[in-house]
């Protein structure tokens, strides 16, 4: 089904990579439904990423549009997978958290009441009430990883991408990010992530599959996640 008005996001023949580079997504003609959840799934190097990036507006195509539909003035919220960099600063993960509130503050301002709020509820749906007070480079994988979660959902944007969330996160962690996603879809929040993990990409409302930069196939998740489809995007069969 082609974009239409009523998607969240409509891509349109979009190509986009690095300098110097072969493009990292070639001719990409996809839609991400408002209000659902989107799964981006692909083998490493198939472009994920750097569709999430090009969905942020963070990275310009090289050809072919991407219409966000419901901006509205608020920036999407972009959650990606753990950085040295961010593990380096001296914060900690309410600080972390409370920089989410920033996209409506803008930096360093004071958190109002209602900013607390809003950190204090990202904090508890992620699990993270009895660690907010660690260093953020103190904490395991796992834990960073759902720290950076509860910033992505902090931002209270529209369309949240987030890359591969539930990466190094034990299972019950992996479900309660899971379920959090699932009740930011239900709020009316556009929600996008690339993941490896199928069963994620079944509970999602629809599926894009990305192999060497293009799209294989885009619909309903178990529509699309066919062994066929997955053989083919491996690469183990033509
Ligand atoms: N910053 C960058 N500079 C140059 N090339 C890059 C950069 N980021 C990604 N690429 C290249 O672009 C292609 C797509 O990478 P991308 O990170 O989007 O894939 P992915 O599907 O997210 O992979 P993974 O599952 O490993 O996270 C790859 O060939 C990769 O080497």
């Amino acid at each position: 089904m082609p974009p239409t008005s009523r998607d969240a996001v409509a891509l349109r023949g979009v190509t986009a990579g690095y300098p110097r580079r072969p493009p990292a997504l070639r001719d990409i003609t996809a839609r991400l439904p408002r209000a659902g959840r989107t799964a981006v799934v692909g083998p490493n190097g198939a472009g994920k990423s750097t569709l999430l990036g090009v969905v942020a507006g963070v990275l310009r195509p090289t050809a072919g549009s991407v219409t966000r539909h419901e901006d509205a003035g608020r920036r999407p919220a972009l959650v990606v997978q753990r950085s040295a960099a961010a593990d380096a600063l001296p914060l900690t993960v309410r600080d972390a958290v409370a920089m989410g509130r920033w996209a409506h503050r803008g930096p360093w301002r004071p958190l109002t009441r209602q900013d607390r709020a809003v950190v204090r509820d990202c904090l508890d749906r992620l699990g993270l009430l009895d660690l907010a007070g660690r260093q953020l480079g103190e904490l395991s994988g796992g834990q960073r990883q759902r720290a950076l979660v509860a910033q992505g959902l902090a931002q209270d944007a529209r369309l949240l991408l987030l890359d591969e969330p539930a990466a190094g996160v034990d299972l019950a962690a992996t479900r309660r990010i899971s379920a959090v996603l699932a009740d930011a879809a239900e709020r009316g929040v556009t929600v996008v992530q690339a993941t490896h993990d199928l069963d994620e990409a079944l509970r999602a409302d629809h599926c894009l599959l990305l192999a060497d930069g293009r799209l294989l196939a885009e619909g309903p998740p178990a529509a699309v996640l066919t062994p066929e489809a997955l053989a083919r995007a491996v690469g183990l069969r033509r």
